[in-house]
């Protein structure tokens, strides 16, 4: 497979190395000063950038026929335009907050926990995310996604970072060091404590995620996720 890679940093460099272990071809690594990109060259690209320029990668990619993997954070205000010019376009495109399989179990578990959890008010629940000091938004999409998920099936109606109220789940972020990233979901009463959390040791199993997602995509047409490309149902 031919893969462009749209951002070239922590995340782009360990998508090369996954992927030419898969045996694909890196094509095209693009930044923001790159002009005159061949689209023609691309199977498939991968856009890990940066918060102001995701929107901007997928929709090039997307007028330009090329299916787009994206695992940038900090976007998603633009999410719904993205979809709709997916499906305008006959397009092919998936963001996921998180790649990792752990991760995306982790989600899964998520859900089912906060759905035990949905009628126990002696419970208060919160959320905390630790990752590197380099990383440029907050809470992580991660995070958000989590956040989501105990929405979803609880009677929180939001959340807010360093804030909680009986319809705002709290998300505390905290920049430490290299930290991968690390996500807590804990549920608190007077009685005990039930936590579920996912550390990821590096930055492996975002980029194979990655990698699976743009080689399960290639020939489908359609907004998609990694639930699709897991199976997870
Ligand atoms: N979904 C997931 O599984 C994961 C998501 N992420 C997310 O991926 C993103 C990237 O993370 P990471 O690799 O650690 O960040 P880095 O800062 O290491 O890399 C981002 C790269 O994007 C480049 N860039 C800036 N503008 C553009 C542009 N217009 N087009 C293409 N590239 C551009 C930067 O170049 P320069 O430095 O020259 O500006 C930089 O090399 C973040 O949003 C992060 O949250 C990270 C890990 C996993
Ligand atoms: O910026 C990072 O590094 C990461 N970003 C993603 C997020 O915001 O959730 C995924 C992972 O936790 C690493």
């Amino acid at each position: 497979m031919r893969i462009a890679l749209f951002g070239y940093g922590k995340m782009g460099q360990m998508i090369e190395q996954v992927a030419i272990k898969r045996g694909h071809e890196i094509v095209a690594k693009i930044d923001e000063n790159s002009e005159n990109i061949d689209f023609s060259t691309m199977d498939v690209a991968i856009d890990f950038s940066m918060p102001e320029a995701a929107f901007g990668n997928i929709t090039k990619c997307l007028h330009n026929n090329v299916p787009i993997i994206s695992g940038t954070t900090g976007w998603l205000d633009k999410y719904e335009d993205a979809t709709t010019l997916c499906q305008e376009k006959k397009g092919a495109f998936i963001y996921a907050s998180n790649f990792s399989l752990g991760v995306n179990i982790f989600f899964e578990l998520n859900n089912y926990l906060a759905k035990m959890m949905q009628n126990l008010p002696e419970y208060n629940v919160e959320l905390e995310e630790i990752h590197h000091t380099q990383k440029l938004d907050a809470p992580s999409g991660t995070a958000i996604t989590l956040a989501e998920g105990v929405i979803a099936n609880s009677n929180y109606k939001q959340w807010k970072l360093d804030s909680a109220s009986k319809e705002t789940l709290k998300i505390t972020s905290k920049r430490i060091g290299t930290v991968p990233g690390t996500h807590t979901v804990a549920y608190e009463s007077i009685v005990d404590s039930i936590e579920i959390k996912h550390t990821a040791h590096n930055r492996e199993g975002f980029a194979l995620g990655a990698v699976t997602a743009a080689e399960w995509i290639i020939g489908k047409a359609g907004v998609f996720s990694m639930r699709d490309v897991l199976n997870l149902g």
